[in-house]
């Protein structure tokens, strides 16, 4: 029948594939059923032959009808089952039987799968998904092979829940123990072993699966199916036979139960499985038991596999499944990173809230962000700085006095480090240290409390160091600038000079066509200060500074110090949040609780909002001025975070530089973390200042610019080191020294500072070393010794010592020093290393060598020759 010379005649037969397809079986078992009926046939693309296909179906009806003389001898079997008559000869009603197996298949996986669920109430989704791929198994099939091509939906169909369909069918029948068909499915040996039993155990009326052992002892027919029943345990595929077989009992007359199983099935759900799922047995999926999956889960980092299961009422296993299907491969106690929860709790349609708690021993790095709505406005933090005895204190006394008068007269102010005043119902928090001391220390702690600066500048004086020093300041820390031209009241005073001379600093009025805004004021007459407010409220509305009251309060300490009667005391700006006594929190490495609150005024309070200073009672130790605060859960926990805080901070303080040097630049620069390098000029005179400044500025190496944050003449101060260390500055001294006290904080805050005289070698410094090509360092690494025995003086060539490798090598062309008595009498090179006549290159311990040395022949015996290399060190 396979003549290749008659194609089309081929073309129209039947063959063995196509068969099994047809009858939702696998070539193998048509073909393993064709050789228990004397009918063998080559391969699955071998033509079925008529008699072949008549056999086979006799074969069937065969099975069907043992099994129905079986079955009315079983009275739990279900009589409503109809037996099917259904004759496979054409070719529709092949497809229909097929259709209706499959159908019928279906419904057994699905009430296998009930089972499963209600073993496992967990496994919704698993379910919908064998549900949904169900239909397309044939295609889906992982056995693949011929197996798949040929047995068509037969091969692919998923055996496990075949075989549970089976098992849990006779279980019913038997009185509904579903479980047991559950359990079945999963261990496809006991599917088998429970088919032989139901088998064995057909005429108490139990199961009839021709596939089971007992089916091998009964009869050559069901021998065939065990055998290929057993044939497909071999290959993993136990229930596809299942439903193969089923496909046959269709065919034939044998009322064997599989073939109930698959056609009649929803009856046989309907009646058995009462309640459950039967209305769903005909085509539908059965109905899902009440899905428990949550909405939402909130997740706060990494989970085990096993905790992300629980979180969303799933079992570990099918957590794991689905974890391979996304390339993870992951055990119960594994833990899975967010994009894997994300990924997963997407897959099952539940939202993940994320909540990462913050980095609690690091609180001060980790940034809150808000949402939107839950940001309120809050007063501006106001610093105010200008050169000494332009009038900062008093002007600070002013403003607080202005606001005594306007908003609670009488009220007694008390020193916290800060205060608040009201104008046109607007608070505005001023900071009263004044000086860029305390500011900038803050920043160089890395808090950044003050949002607009005020530099305070004399009319009747001018623009001073400390003033240029101030701006510097303001300027790194970006901070919005207004100037308040002080004094006004003096009769010398001009404050048009001060504007002029502020344009130089980039410090341009608004009426001149710049963007900073210039307050005449007289801090001693009180003349403009609610215009400097009202100045000062403009710039807040502009910047639209806002925090969220509504969370547990994160600040920074302004000032602390030990009372005598208080303990330690610790004055706080509340940044955000809101803190309120009881709470429990951290200052820098400190911890406490909130015992006692008051304000400026003196009052008490219970909570204090974002932009507050506070005075607060009930640390245990005296935190330090710029270290951030936070509140936390409770007590015990402030103290453990504060305590490794503390181990934190003597470990950083033994170990090593985080600020930015020379030597390290190109590192920064390479690793894409500079993109400017922050200088601090310090000149013996402004000229040389102002002209490092501007060939400094010209450089741009690889996008790379040098940015000047400060320059101005006289000595290294501990405020310009201040200054470098909250902007990771290096400092340039060109012909001057650090003052005493700046040395010590220099050594402190591990700024590095270059002193030069020449300005070009100024220049050349900073681009080599933003171009890495910083001389490099080298460190002498000795490769070993050898002590000289012999001397041999040969004319020419000098003094050879005969020596002998007492450690390490000598490398010939290495470096070398004699040493004698240990004494060093000469540092050179090695001239010649020779081993006997001939040429070394080296030459290592226990051996003899000849060596010579560059210009030196004064080599004596017992001498020790140390040879050494210079290697580059990695900066
Ligand atoms: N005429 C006049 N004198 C003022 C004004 N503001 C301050 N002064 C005086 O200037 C002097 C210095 O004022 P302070 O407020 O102490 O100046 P400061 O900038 O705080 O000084 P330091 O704290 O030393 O940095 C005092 O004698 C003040 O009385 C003003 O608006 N007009």
């Amino acid at each position: 029948m396979n003549n290749k010379q008659d194609g089309k005649e081929n073309k129209d037969k039947l063959r063995i594939y196509e068969y099994a397809k047809s009858v939702n079986m696998s070539s193998k078992e048509i073909i393993t059923i064709l050789k228990r009926l004397g009918l063998p046939v080559n391969n699955h693309m071998s033509v079925m032959e008529n008699e072949m296909v008549s056999k086979v179906e006799g074969f069937f009806r065969e099975i069907k009808e043992n099994a129905a003389v079986k079955k009315s001898n079983e009275p739990s079997t279900a009589k409503a089952k109809p037996v099917s008559t259904t004759n496979a000869d054409s070719p529709q009603d092949k497809k229909q039987n097929t259709d209706e197996k499959r159908q019928g298949t279906m419904n057994s996986i699905n009430m296998s799968e009930n089972q499963k669920r209600e073993q496992r109430p967990q496994s919704n989704q698993a379910t919908r998904e064998q549900r949904e791929q169900k239909p397309r198994t044939g295609q889906n099939r992982p056995q693949g092979g011929q197996g798949q091509s040929q047995g068509g939906q037969g091969g692919n169909r998923p055996q496990g829940q075949r075989s549970q369909s089976g098992t849990g069918y006779q279980n019913r029948s038997q009185g509904g123990q579903g479980g047991q068909g559950g359990q079945g499915g999963n261990r496809s040996g006991s599917t088998q072993s429970q088919g032989g039993n139901r088998s064995q155990g057909g005429s108490q009326g139990t199961g009839a699966r021709p596939q089971g052992q007992g089916g091998q002892n009964r009869g050559t027919t069901t021998t065939t199916t065990s055998k290929a029943f057993e044939s497909r345990f071999e290959n993993s595929r136990s229930t596809s036979d299942d439903r193969n077989h089923s496909g046959h009992g269709n065919k034939g007359k044998h009322s064997n139960k599989r073939f109930e199983d698959g056609r009649n099935n929803s009856n046989f759900r309907n009646k058995n499985n009462r309640g459950r799922n039967g209305r769903n047995n005909q085509s539908q999926p059965p109905r899902e038991k009440v899905d428990n999956t949550p909405k939402k889960i909130i997740v706060r980092g990494t989970l085990t596999v096993g905790d992300l299961a629980k979180l969303l009422h799933k079992d570990a296993s099918e957590v794991i499944k689905k974890l391979l299907f996304l390339g993870v491969m992951a055990t119960i106690n594994q833990e899975v990173d967010m994009d894997a929860i994300l990924l997963i709790a997407g897959e099952y349609g539940v939202e993940v809230e994320v909540k990462i708690p913050v980095e609690e021993d690091n609180f001060e790095t980790v940034e809150e962000v808000d949402e939107e709505a839950d940001l309120v406005t809050r007063p501006p933090v106001v610093t105010i700085m200008g050169h000494v005895d332009h009038g900062k204190t008093t002007l600070l006394d002013a403003i607080r006095k202005t606001s005594v008068t306007t908003g609670e007269a009488g009220g007694i102010t008390q020193h916290i480090g800060a205060y608040q005043v009201e104008i046109n119902s607007k608070k505005i928090t001023f900071l009263d240290t004044p000086g860029h001391e305390a500011f900038t220390l803050m920043r160089a702690r890395g808090a950044q409390v003050t949002d607009i600066t005020i530099i305070v500048v004399a009319a009747d004086d001018g623009i001073m160091p400390q003033t240029v020093e101030a701006i510097s300041h303001a300027k790194a820390a970006n901070c919005p600038i207004i100037v308040a031209v002080n004094k006004i009241d003096k009769p010398e005073a001009n404050a048009d000079k001060i504007k002029q001379e502020m344009t130089e600093y980039e410090l341009v009025p608004e009426e001149w066509g710049g963007d900073t805004i210039f307050v005449e004021v007289s801090a001693k007459q009180r003349i403009g200060l609610e215009n400097l407010l009202e100045m000062i409220l403009l710039v807040a509305e502009v910047n639209e500074y806002k925090a969220n009251p509504n969370k547990r309060a994160r600040g920074t300490v302004i000032e602390a110090e030990l009372d005598k009667g208080k303990g330690p005391v610790a004055r706080v700006l509340v940044q955000h949040g809101s803190l309120k006594v009881g709470d429990a929190f951290v200052a820098g490495n400190c911890f406490g609780r909130v015992r006692a609150m008051v304000n400026d005024r003196g009052r008490r309070l219970k909570e204090a909002g974002p932009s507050t200073p506070v005075e607060i009672t009930g640390l245990t130790e005296v935190p330090l001025a710029g270290d951030p605060f936070m509140v936390f859960e409770d007590e015990r926990k402030a103290r453990a975070i504060a305590e490794r805080r503390a181990i934190k901070h003597r470990q950083t303080e033994i170990g090593a530089n985080t600020r930015v040097t020379l030597d390290d630049l190109y590192n920064h620069i390479k690793e894409g973390e500079m993109k400017e390098l922050n200088v601090i000029i310090k000149a013996d005179v402004q000229g040389s200042a102002e002209a490092l400044k501007g060939s400094l500025a010209k450089i741009d190496v690889e996008g790379v610019r040098v940015k000047i944050i400060h320059s101005g003449a006289g000595a290294i101060t501990e405020s310009d080191v201040i200054l470098a260390s909250a902007s990771n500055a290096i400092v340039i001294g060109f012909n001057v020294r650090p003052e005493p006290q700046a040395e010590y904080t220099i050594e402190q805050e591990k700024v590095d500072v270059r002193m030069h005289s020449i300005i070009y070698k100024v220049i050349d410094e900073i681009e080599q070393a933003m171009k890495g090509l910083l001389e490099p360092v080298y460190k002498e690494v000795v490769t070993g010794h050898a002590e000289v025995r012999n001397i041999f003086k040969v004319s020419k060539v000098g003094a050879i010592a005969g020596c002998m490798v007492t450690d390490g090598k000598i490398v010939r062309n290495a470096e070398a020093r004699v040493i004698r008595d240990g004494i060093v009498v000469y540092t050179g090179k090695i001239d010649s290393l020779k081993r006997y006549k001939d040429d070394a290159k080296e030459v290592a311990q226990g051996f003899e060598c000849g060596i010579t040395l560059e210009r030196f022949n004064d080599i004596k015996e017992s001498d020790i020759i140390e040879a050494f290399v210079m290697e580059s060190v990695e900066r």
